[in-house]
């Protein structure tokens, strides 16, 4: 039998399901946490999945050949999380930890860097404002100024001078800076390697360090006419404008991608 077309881009959402439901078995979904399976919260140690989301994905899993999440949150965090979904893949920390049979699996090139990003943890406790939240994720440090928007422009020159320093690299976010070791590591070469062999995937994100997931996407349908790939963006006040441009459609919320699924489910 002839193999169906690949949908050509601006997509049309029943085409596109339709042939992914035709490619089930070799489509890879993945998702980003936070803004998009989870909504955002001040406290970052507070966010869940939205209430739909984890029934989706264990649906979702068991009609497609993988369900991978991609964060920046560490992967203890996001088993914290996830702990009931087996047949979910994590990556942490852009990737450069892997949850594994049972294990998580640092990048060996990263390591070195932990002890710097536990003190440069204190330091920026130290030294910044007492309302900049400083999240240390063992081998990157986020610092929050989500409930103190005013002090926007101090976290970034601190951030920039430490990075300078220590020779660290800097990932801008939702009302966040992230000092992160300098290891070539990012969510687009997650999704490079991820979609080796698949015939199709999808990939849901809401922020600055998705756009290299889309990116990857698009690069393997360059090489790969057989090749799918489909990018979501989840709408937000900060960096949704420039997501958004880079995706096929965006939706408004994480309750809404969970909405989206469902519906999406009933084609296979
Ligand atoms: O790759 P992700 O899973 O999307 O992680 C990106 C960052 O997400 C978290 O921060 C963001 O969400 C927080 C909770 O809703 C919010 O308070 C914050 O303003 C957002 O930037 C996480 O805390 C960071 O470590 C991640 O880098």
């Amino acid at each position: 039998m002839a193999q169906t077309p690949r949908p050509t881009h601006p997509l049309s959402i029943d085409e596109a399901w339709a042939f992914t439901a035709g490619q089930a078995a070799s489509t890879t979904f993945f998702f980003d946490f936070d803004g998009v399976l989870s909504p955002v919260t001040d406290d970052p140690d507070a966010s869940q999945p939205a209430p739909a989301v984890l029934g989706v994905l264990e649906r979702l899993a068991g009609v497609v050949n993988r369900v991978a999440i991609v964060s920046a949150r560490p992967v203890s965090f996001l088993r914290s999380r996830f702990s009931s979904l087996e047949r979910v893949d994590l990556y942490g920390l852009y990737g450069l930890e892997v949850w594994h049979e049972g294990d998580v699996v640092t990048n060996p090139a990263a390591l070195p860097w932990v002890p710097a990003m536990s003190d440069l943890a204190e330091q920026a406790k130290a030294e910044l404002p007492g309302s900049i939240l400083v999240e240390y994720k063992r081998l990157s440090v986020a610092l929050h100024y989500r409930t103190a928007p005013a002090e926007a422009a101090t976290v970034e020159r601190w951030g920039h001078e430490q990075a300078e320093r220590l020779g660290l690299r800097v990932q801008g976010g939702r009302m966040v800076v992230e000092l992160k070791p300098p290891v070539d590591q990012d969510k687009g070469m997650v999704i490079t390697e991820g979609v080796r062999d698949a015939g199709c995937a999808w990939y849901f994100g809401d922020d600055m360090s998705d756009i290299k997931a889309f990116d990857a996407l698009r690069a393997r349908e360059a090489v790969d006419p057989s090749f799918f790939g489909v990018a979501v963006a989840v709408a937000n006040p900060e960096t949704g404008a420039e997501v958004s441009s880079a995706a096929d459609l965006t939706l408004d919320s994480p309750d809404a991608v969970a909405e989206f699924l469902r519906q999406g489910l009933e084609r296979f």
